[in-house]
C-alpha cells in the first residue's frame, strides 16, 4: 500500500498533515507517537474506517496494489476484506465462534459448500494460533471466549478472507502480559503473510514485533525507517526526545 500526501480533517481541524508512506508487503510496520498524534486517524484511512465518521474527510491519494481506494467506484466492503481490521478491544460477533470466521468467506463467496468453509475455518484458527483451543466447542459463543481468545479470533476472522494488509489498532492494550506475549508471538508468526501494520503505544512492543517503524507526532509523520535505525539512530530530534521518554 502506499499513501501520498495524505491528510485527515475531522470540521475543520487537520489531524494528519500530508503524510506519504510506503507500507511494506514483507514487514510488520509500527505507528508510534504520543497521544492524539493521529496514528490511528492515519490507520483507519487505509481501509477507509474513516467513512464511518461523518466529520472525517480524507485528502491525497492512497493505492493498494495501485488502485486508488478512494475512488468512487471502489467497493468499500471488498476493500476491508483486502485491509482487514483488528480494533483495540476485541469485538467478535455475538455469535458461535465457527459463525465468526465463516460469516465472512460466506459473504464473499469463498467457499463452494460446507466441506470449504468448514476448511477455511480450520485453517483461519490454526493460522490464529486458536485451533487447539477451540476445535471441540465451534459452537459456543464467540463472546464467551478470554479477552486474549477473542483477539486471536478475530485475527482469525480478518485472515479467513485472506487479506492482503492487516491493520491493528493497539490490538494488545485490553489485554493481560501473557494474552499480549501470544498475540505478539502471533504477529510474528504472520508476518511474511500479510502486510501488517499496528499502532502501539509500547515502544517496546513495537521493537519487538515490527521491522519499519513510523514516528508520529502532531498530525505529522516525522520520520519513517527500519525498526532498529528509529530505536538506536534516529535522524530526528523529535523522535529521539520521544524514544528516550522526554515526552509522549
Ligand atoms: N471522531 C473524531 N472526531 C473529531 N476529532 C477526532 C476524532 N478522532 C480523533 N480525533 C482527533 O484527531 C487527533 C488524532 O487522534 P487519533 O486518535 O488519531 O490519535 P492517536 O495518535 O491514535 O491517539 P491515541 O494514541 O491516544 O489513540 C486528536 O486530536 C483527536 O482528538
Amino acid at each position: 500500500m502506499s499513501a501520498r500526501d495524505v491528510s485527515v480533517f475531522y470540521g475543520d481541524k487537520k489531524a494528519i498533515d500530508e503524510v506519504s508512506i510506503e507500507i511494506p508487503t514483507k514487514y510488520v510496520t509500527a505507528f508510534i507517537g504520543p497521544s492524539g498524534c493521529g496514528k490511528s486517524t492515519f490507520l483507519r484511512t487505509l481501509n477507509r474506517m474513516n467513512d464511518t465518521i461523518p466529520s472525517a474527510r480524507v485528502e491525497g491519494e492512497i493505492t493498494l496494489d495501485g488502485e486508488d481506494i478512494y475512488r468512487s467506484k471502489m467497493d468499500v466492503v471488498q476493500l476491508r476484506a483486502r485491509v482487514g481490521m483488528v480494533f483495540q478491544k476485541p469485538n467478535p460477533f455475538p455469535k458461535s465462534i465457527y459463525e465468526n470466521i465463516a460469516y465472512g468467506p460466506k459473504i464473499h463467496g469463498l467457499a463452494e459448500g460446507k466441506d470449504e468453509l468448514d476448511a477455511i475455518v480450520e485453517r483461519s484458527l490454526k493460522r490464529a494460533g486458536l485451533w487447539e483451543e477451540v476445535k471441540d466447542r465451534l459452537q459456543d459463543s464467540g463472546t464467551a471466549l478470554s479477552g486474549g481468545q477473542q483477539q486471536r479470533l478475530c485475527i482469525a476472522r480478518a485472515i479467513a478472507v485472506d487479506p492482503e494488509v492487516i491493520l491493528m489498532d493497539e490490538p494488545c492494550s485490553a489485554l493481560d502480559p501473557i494474552a499480549t506475549a501470544k498475540i505478539e508471538e502471533l504477529i510474528a508468526e504472520l508476518n511474511g503473510r500479510y502486510a501488517i501494520v499496528i499502532v502501539t503505544h509500547s515502544m517496546q512492543q513495537a521493537a519487538r514485533v515490527s521491522q519499519r517503524t513510523a514516528f508520529f507526532h502532531l498530525g505529522k509523520m516525522v520520520e519513517y525507517g527500519r525498526t532498529s535505525d528509529i530505536f538506536t539512530n534516529p535522524l530526528e530530534q523529535r523522535t529521539q526526545d520521544y524514544i528516550t521518554g522526554r515526552y509522549g
